[in-house]
């Protein structure tokens, strides 16, 4: 979080002890929690798409816009955080992060033309619907862009990332990913060990990770009701 955002986050939470004060003490927890939420959801947005074949570097909102929150994201095992972009070498959110999920790998992917080797030949291959036999981690440190993922019932999910967003998709999650009508992103790539990033297009559900993924977040209680991912 950059300085401004800082000043920003304890103006704001001046503001609300001032109204906590004034009205039951209950509101207090759900007050502040607002606050995380709003400032989280500054770097990470998502949405259910529409239908239509347009340009994949559109937002493809559905009409009206049907947005999803970083909880429903967590049930289908997409993890976020909102990290400082601009101290990325010294912050210890993001080195407890490393430490407590075992990231030890790391490295950077610009997607830009100047930057990426066989751009529109990895342009075309990141946007094909595939899994990872591991987690996909991405840390938004410049730029932005669309990481799209299956939800319970195959619809697609847009999650835009931008500075400050890291994600976590789940080994075995059927995605793909593109950039905005902006064009650019520079992401940090984190890993557990020696990285692999061998994409399996859709379909690959034999895979053990497949057959996890399924068992650990699509085949459990959600929302109210059993969901048979199979189905
Ligand atoms: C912004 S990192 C490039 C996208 C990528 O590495 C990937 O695997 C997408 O699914
Ligand atoms: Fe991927
Ligand atoms: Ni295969």
């Amino acid at each position: 979080m950059g300085a401004s955002d800082k000043l920003r986050g304890l103006a704001v939470i001046l503001n609300m002890i001032n109204i906590a004060d004034s009205i039951h003490s209950a509101a207090f927890p759900l007050l502040f929690s607002v606050v995380w939420i709003a400032a989280i959801e500054e770097v990470i947005q998502a949405w259910y798409m529409d239908d239509s074949d347009e340009d994949q570097r559109l937002p493809h909102h559905r009409e009206p816009k049907e947005f999803v929150s970083l909880d429903q994201l967590a049930e289908l095992g997409v993890l976020s955080w909102r990290l400082d972009a601009d101290n990325y070498e010294n912050d210890e959110e993001l080195k407890k992060i490393r430490e407590e999920r075992g990231y030890s790998y790391m490295d950077f992917c610009e997607v830009c033309p100047e930057k990426l080797p066989n751009y529109e030949e990895k342009i075309k291959n990141f946007f094909e619907e595939h899994l990872h036999t591991d987690e996909e981690i991405r840390y938004c440190v410049a730029g932005s862009g669309y990481f799209d993922v299956r939800d319970h019932n195959e619809r697609w999910i847009r999650v835009w990332v931008k500075k400050g967003a890291m994600i976590v998709l789940p080994a075995g999650i059927y995605h793909r990913f593109t950039l905005d009508s902006d064009n650019y992103i520079k992401a940090m790539r984190l890993f557990v060990g020696d990285p692999v990033w061998t994409p399996y297009n859709r379909p690959h559900d034999h895979l053990p990770a497949r057959k996890e993924y399924i068992e650990n977040f699509l085949q459990k209680e959600s929302g109210g009701k059993a969901v048979d991912a199979a189905a």
